[in-house]
């Protein structure tokens, strides 16, 4: 079984994090959030912080919350990309204060550890429930962290079961220490954001097309014109984000 899967929603380009003095202008309507749970020292802000900073944490410090900015500019060199990453907090003291960070999220990066078969089990019993509790449409990846240690307590398999069990559109074993499948992990939650976003884009503009053809889905009298318009914008933001209330 190989322990790396992605859905064709997840396939497509490359991504290279730019610097502060290489920024060019990003894209001002290609910004997403992407939001890391899952249990309390599984990896998640070295997987962050190795990402973003190249470099693996010495000392572990329970998250409370953190925010990271990133710009990514896409192989072709034709977009930049602004990419917000929240961490937050595994810990079930800062459980409401996670809840917060659902809001209008575009991906949810939901991990376990390899060396914790507890954290993996936690994935449909906890955390799947929570996120689907806030965020009904918003797509998640799951990834397996601390692949580098010898003694893994779960096997490739049972992972696979659970990806699809809760509908996450990739699979991915990471290594933040050794620096393994970490660029391969984002690049699969960006290409899903990036791709969910072209889509919307396509539909939007296939509709304003209907419209200014005179066609109309829902009601065809110009009092109703307006609200039919609103739906559209509303429903292709709720393809990939989600709402806290
Ligand atoms: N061997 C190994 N250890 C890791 C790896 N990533 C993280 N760790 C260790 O796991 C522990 C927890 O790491 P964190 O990244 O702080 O975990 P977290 O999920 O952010 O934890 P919370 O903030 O409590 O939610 C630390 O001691 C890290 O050094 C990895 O890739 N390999």
């Amino acid at each position: 079984m190989d322990p790396f899967f992605v859905e064709p929603i997840a396939r497509g380009g490359e991504y290279r994090l730019l610097t502060q003095s290489d920024l060019p202008i990003p894209d001002p309507d290609l910004q997403f959030k992407i939001v890391i749970v899952g249990d309390s020292g599984c990896g998640k802000t070295s997987l962050l912080s190795s990402y973003i900073r190249g470099s693996f944490p010495s000392e572990y410090e329970p998250t409370i919350f953190e925010n990271h900015r990133a710009f990514l500019q896409d192989s072709s060199q034709q977009h930049i990309l602004t990419v917000d990453l929240w961490d937050t907090a595994g810990q079930e003291d800062y459980e409401r204060l996670r809840r917060l960070s659902y809001q209008d999220s575009n991906l949810i990066i939901l991990a376990y550890s390899l060396a914790a078969k507890d954290s993996l089990l936690n994935i449909p019993e906890v955390w799947a429930p929570e996120i689907l509790g806030f965020c009904v449409k918003t797509p998640i990846v799951l990834v397996g962290l601390k692949a580098d240690v010898s003694k893994k307590e779960v096997h490739p398999e049972q992972a696979y079961n659970v990806a699809k069990s809760i509908g996450a559109v990739a699979h991915v074993e990471c290594s933040a220490k050794q620096m393994y499948n970490v660029d391969q992990l984002f690049n699969a939650c960006v290409n899903v954001v990036y791709n969910q976003h072209q889509a919307a884009a396509r539909e939007a503009a296939r509709d304003s097309k209907r419209f200014s053809k005179g066609h109309f889905r829902i009601a065809s009298n110009s009092n109703n014109l307006a609200t039919v318009g609103s739906e559209i914008s509303k429903e292709s933001r709720s393809d990939s984000c989600c709402t806290v209330m």
